[in-house]
């Protein structure tokens, strides 16, 4: 159980600083300020297009920045679980070999990661026969096999229904609890997701607002991109936290402290209270 003094103490896993980026012509991303700290668990919502994914790479060191600084703490591992990946379904390939390209890993390692991944006892099955829940959890124990200190999930739930997803989201937060990993999440399953994050960015092209998910919710900027339908969803979902946010709609400026009791088969509520 992690208990993180104040964030400001705490050097970041990644921090980005005043960052724009393009793709061919286009301005993607506009002075874009953004950290995610060890134990926490962010995500970004925004409308399609927004660049979401683009900034996802540029976390990754795919997509160089144009203007901004972009900072990794030192020897940084970071897992990611792309939206989807294709496997070619003629293809005859187990769980087991898939873990183990592109670099050989252990039976050990393996199976320690598909367990995390809470899917332990799929090693043997054919990538083709697993559902979409099961393949999903796959590609988390890939991303777990490098013991990675942030996990990056894009549209991780793509495909999964409600409850689906809601399982997997509590399975992310409990992986945060026994790795203590960040986590930085995108997803389009806005009260799912609120539910599970410590903290939401809400992104169009550049940082809207940010903040604990209620007051992102209430906010006039998200709700002029999403309307108000997230509003009672998030009271469905129970999220024992102990938090002290600064619940301004501000970039970075964010007190966290973590006091997590989670009961991994209750369905998930959110204590705060719904504004
Ligand atoms: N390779 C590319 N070349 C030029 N423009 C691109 C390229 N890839 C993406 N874009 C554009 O950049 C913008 C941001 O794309 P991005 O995929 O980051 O958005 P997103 O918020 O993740 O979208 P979605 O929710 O639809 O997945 C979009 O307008 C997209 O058309």
């Amino acid at each position: 159980m992690p208990q993180l003094p104040g964030r400001r103490c705490v050097s970041p896993l990644v921090s980005l600083t005043g960052a724009s980026a393009s793709l061919g012509t286009q301005e993607v991303l506009s002075g874009v300020d953004l950290r995610i700290d060890r134990g926490e668990i962010v995500t970004i919502v925004g409308p399609n297009g927004s660049g979401k994914s683009t900034l996802m790479r540029v976390i990754i060191g795919a997509v160089p920045l144009r203007q901004g600084r972009l900072e990794h703490a030192p020897g940084l591992r970071i897992g990611y679980v792309p939206q989807k990946l294709h496997i070619d379904p003629t293809l005859p390939m187990t769980v087991r070999r898939f873990l183990s390209l592109p670099r050989r890993v252990s039976d050990a390692a393996a199976t320690e990661a598909l367990t995390h991944a809470g899917g332990a006892g799929l090693a043997g099955r054919q990538m083709s026969d697993l559902s979409g829940g099961q393949f999903q959890r796959v590609l988390l124990a890939r991303a777990l096999l490098n013991r990675p200190d942030l996990l990056i999930l894009d549209e991780a739930t793509q495909g999964l229904d409600q409850p689906g997803s809601a399982a997997f989201y509590r399975l992310i937060e409990q992986l945060r609890t026994e790795l203590g990993c960040g986590v930085l999440m995108v997803s389009h399953e806005l009260h799912v997701v609120m539910a599970a994050s410590d903290r939401v960015i809400c992104l169009n092209h550049h940082v809207c607002c940010e903040g604990a998910p209620e007051h992102v919710a209430s906010a006039p900027e998200y709700r002029a991109l999403f309307g108000t339908g997230t509003q009672g969803a998030l009271a469905l979902y129970r999220h024992q936290h102990d938090h002290h946010h600064d619940e301004g709609c501000s970039h970075g400026d964010h007190d966290h402290a973590h006091d997590h009791d989670h009961d991994a088969e209750a369905p998930t509520t959110h204590s705060h209270e719904a504004r």
